[in-house]
């Protein structure tokens, strides 16, 4: 059974899903009141998206409440892992706020933690019985949209390390490697190197898990732009896009998942996560 702790994300179509009331109480705190009406031996998967301490503190309460039911097996789904890239301690001062998130969400003892294309390998690490859900119908989807021939872009390091699963799963279509680089003292982005020699007129899309403030992409189109590509389009699959859309006007196109957040009216094609798991 599901138990769609946001109902405007619910990402399981089509199964029986747990009736509940939600609400803050005047103090700030999160509540649930479960309707008692399902069997508890049944295995409950709550979906929510953590956005904030608030959301994990009704997580956390649910949790709680559903364990006074007797309910047995409990999963959790996961769509944005929280401060997934705050996965080390660059300066000594910062916390490892990834660690933070995944001791409460252990200390909850779930049955399985699905947590939808992960920042990096640090996240299923930290977590116990975690599995990470990939991006790879996600990027399928895109592909059908676009519907015609593109080369993968990995912008980084990061992205490097997925994206030729990408590859396979999509009968290997072909990558290009990019990398990124960074001033040592401040961390701001300082250059991008595109390591094939010309792209003339090929059509290019870029691939990675998130888009933040977006000065990766549009720094590596102007790189891709040089080496003569065709047209751009960029695919992330958590999209905070917190300058908008108007920055990243350089693409002919952009698509994204609906895992951080809702998006109306907006300039981004978005595929919903109930189409892709
Ligand atoms: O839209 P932007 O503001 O440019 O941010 C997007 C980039 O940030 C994240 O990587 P990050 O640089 O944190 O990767 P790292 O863990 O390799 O440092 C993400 O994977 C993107 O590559």
């Amino acid at each position: 059974m599901i138990l769609n702790l946001d109902p405007k994300f619910a990402p399981f179509q089509n199964q029986e899903e747990i009736k509940f009331q939600s609400f803050t109480f005047s103090g700030g705190e999160p509540h649930i009141k479960i309707a008692p009406d399902f069997d508890p031996n049944r295995k409950v998967t709550i979906t929510h998206r953590l956005n904030s301490f608030n959301d994990l503190g009704l997580l956390c309460v649910t949790v709680d409440a559903l364990r006074r039911m007797d309910v047995k097996i409990i999963e959790l789904f996961i769509p944005y892992f929280p401060a997934a890239r705050q996965d080390r301690v660059m300066i000594p001062g910062e916390p490892l706020s990834v660690k933070v998130y995944a001791d409460i969400i252990n200390a909850m003892q779930l049955n399985k933690v699905y947590v939808f294309d992960a920042h990096s390998e640090v996240t299923p690490a930290l977590l116990n019985n975690s599995t990470v859900i990939p991006n790879y119908t996600f990027i399928k989807e895109v592909i059908n949209r676009i519907g015609s021939d593109v080369k993968l872009i990995s912008p980084d390091g990061g992205a490097l390390k997925k994206i030729y699963k990408v590859s396979e799963f999509l009968g290997g279509v072909e990558v290009v490697e990019c990398s990124k680089s960074r001033d040592v003292k401040t961390g701001k982005l300082s250059g991008f190197k595109v390591y094939n020699d010309d792209l003339e007129g090929m059509d290019c899309l870029i691939v990675d898990d998130i888009c933040d403030g977006g000065g990766t992409f549009v720094g590596l189109a102007e790189e891709l732009k040089k080496k003569n590509a065709g047209k751009l389009y960029l695919a992330v699959s958590h999209g905070i896009f917190n300058k908008g859309f108007e920055v990243l006007n350089c693409f002919d196109g952009i698509f994204t998942t609906n895992s951080f957040k809702d998006f109306e009216g907006e300039n981004a094609q978005v595929i919903g996560l109930n189409t892709l798991v």
